[in-house]
């Protein structure tokens, strides 16, 4: 008979250690539970050497993630799951970047547990220790407790560390940049330049030369070199927002530089490399847009190498009072006005609302707040006035969405927007599989059984993404 694999589990709570512990000896692990970090280290020096190592991240003493860096010293390839009830991108990125195998969101379920232990064993591959890059400073900037925000916040940590492309998708005001800075932020490429650029605030005759710069007279009005985005961005990070307005023909062109990596500026005869990690973001259904013939298929697929789809603030109402109390105390801050609380009341007020504009609207509204309502607490009648257009809805129960399709469906007709029926439908699976992904923490098979459909069903319509080479 073969010895039982050897698993190690460190965390000061010893309920935690106990039912974690229990589940993985129940599972057929031989487990030692240590109550900090010192304890499994001196152990270490002994001799023993784990398969796996399970350590929670705030401990008294050493913390997991000096606990990490000092398995990683001594055994490069021990796999390490990080633990923690904080999963901010401070935090996951500082595991991952670490080296950590896997970052776990307590609470978290056993059978979850169990199961990323057994993924985790045995460790075919050798993982090469990634770059350690400075700490952030801000890296609590994105808020939200959320579960797709945890999973969000783990994906963020894990994709700062490659310079894979990556799609951004949401509504408007949901944080695709301040996704996009985060991601830079905790990157190796952190001290390098972050460049954003929103191709739909650009008119279009402008854009090519403020992506790729223009030599002296390449056109009326050049008078001298302009160096573009792409080269302002040399080893570092090119965010591109609204990439769903970029015109076809510099579509065509953005492909060509992101394929071969070197481009000549506008009316330029030296050939231009660099190092740039491409970020994009959209609100609008790609997919739809390339049925509809507005954007390249190709180009899509070379953006969408990972997509991470940030959900609504209205899908995530449980984030809405620290998001409010935050924005509140930092506008009162800025204005050097008193601070205010809201009231409970006012709380469920928020979170009863359907937020349109999302994450900027609340932002918006609090800032509206701390200007002009009257006392130092606010409540539901301070909201009255500014929140005229909420459907209310109670607890969970989500507000219908045939009233919003129809007003948006009015004014893409007004507009004289194209193929609208298949815009329309192609919108209406993009919301579903999102808010089904987000439901399921991006596991894309317990989302096709959450919807009905098949798991290659799902895979389809998701379109494929593939692995493309970044630019360099
Ligand atoms: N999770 C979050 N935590 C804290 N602030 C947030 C969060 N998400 C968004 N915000 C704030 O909301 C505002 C809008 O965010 P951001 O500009 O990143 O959104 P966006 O999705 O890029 O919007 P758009 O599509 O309109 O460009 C910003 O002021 C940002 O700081």
């Amino acid at each position: 008979m073969t010895e039982p694999v050897g698993l190690w589990v460190v965390d000061d709570d010893h309920a935690v250690r106990y039912v974690l512990a229990t589940a993985l000896r129940d599972a057929g692990y031989a487990v030692e539970a240590f109550s900090n970090a010192a304890d499994a280290l001196d152990m270490l020096h002994t001799g023993t050497v784990p398969a796996l190592v399970i350590t929670d991240v705030r401990m008294p003493g050493d913390g997991g993630l000096q606990l990490l860096d000092k398995l990683k010293a001594a055994q490069p390839q021990l796999p390490v799951i990080v633990m923690s009830a904080y999963t901010d991108v401070a935090s996951t990125a500082g595991a991952f970047r670490g080296g950590a195998h896997e970052f776990l969101s307590k609470p978290f379920d056993l059978d979850e547990a169990v199961a990323l232990v057994r993924r985790a064993l045995p460790q075919p591959t050798p993982v090469a220790t990634p770059v350690i890059a400075p700490a952030a400073a801000d890296g609590s900037l994105l808020v939200g407790h959320a579960p797709a925000m945890r999973a969000l916040f783990r994906a963020i940590g894990r994709l700062a560390q490659v310079p894979l492309s990556v799609l951004v998708t949401g509504e408007t005001g949901t944080g695709k940049e301040l996704v996009a800075r985060a991601l830079h932020r905790e990157s190796p490429r952190a001290t390098r330049p972050f460049v954003a650029l929103n191709t739909a605030a650009i008119p279009s005759e402008l854009l090519e030369s403020e992506l790729f710069g223009h030599e002296a007279g390449a056109f009326t009005g050049a008078s001298k070199r302009h160096i573009g985005r792409f080269e302002q961005a040399d080893g570092g990070t090119l965010f591109l927002d609204e990439i769903g307005d970029m015109p076809a023909a510099l579509q065509t062109r953005l492909l060509r530089v992101l394929a071969e990596g070197e481009f000549y500026r506008v009316g330029g005869r030296e050939l231009i490399r660099v190092d740039v990690r491409l970020i994009a973001a959209t609100h609008q259904p790609l997919e739809a847009l390339v049925d509809a013939g507005r954007f390249r298929a190709d180009l899509l697929h070379r953006l969408n190498v990972v997509r991470l789809p940030l959900p609504p603030l209205r899908e995530r109402s449980e984030d809405i009072p620290e998001l409010a109390a935050r924005f509140l105390a930092h506008a009162a801050q800025r204005l050097q006005l008193p601070v205010k609380q809201f009231s409970n009341a006012a709380f469920e007020r928020l979170q009863a609302h359907a937020w349109p504009g999302n994450v900027r609207e609340l932002e918006n509204l609090c800032w509206r707040l701390a200007a002009l309502a009257p006392g130092d607490s606010i409540g539901v009648q301070d909201l009255a006035d500014t929140l005229p257009g909420a459907v209310a809805h109670a607890g969970n129960v989500a507000v219908s969405w045939t009233q919003p399709l129809s007003t948006w469906a009015q004014q893409q007709l007004r507009q004289h927007t194209p193929e609208l029926h298949a815009l329309a439908k192609a919108q209406f699976e993009q919301a579903l599989l999102d808010a089904a992904l987000a439901h399921c923490d991006g596991h894309r098979g317990d989302a096709a059984q959450a919807l009905g459909l098949g798991r290659n069903t799902i895979t389809r319509k998701l379109g494929s993404s593939r692995k493309q080479a970044p630019i360099s």
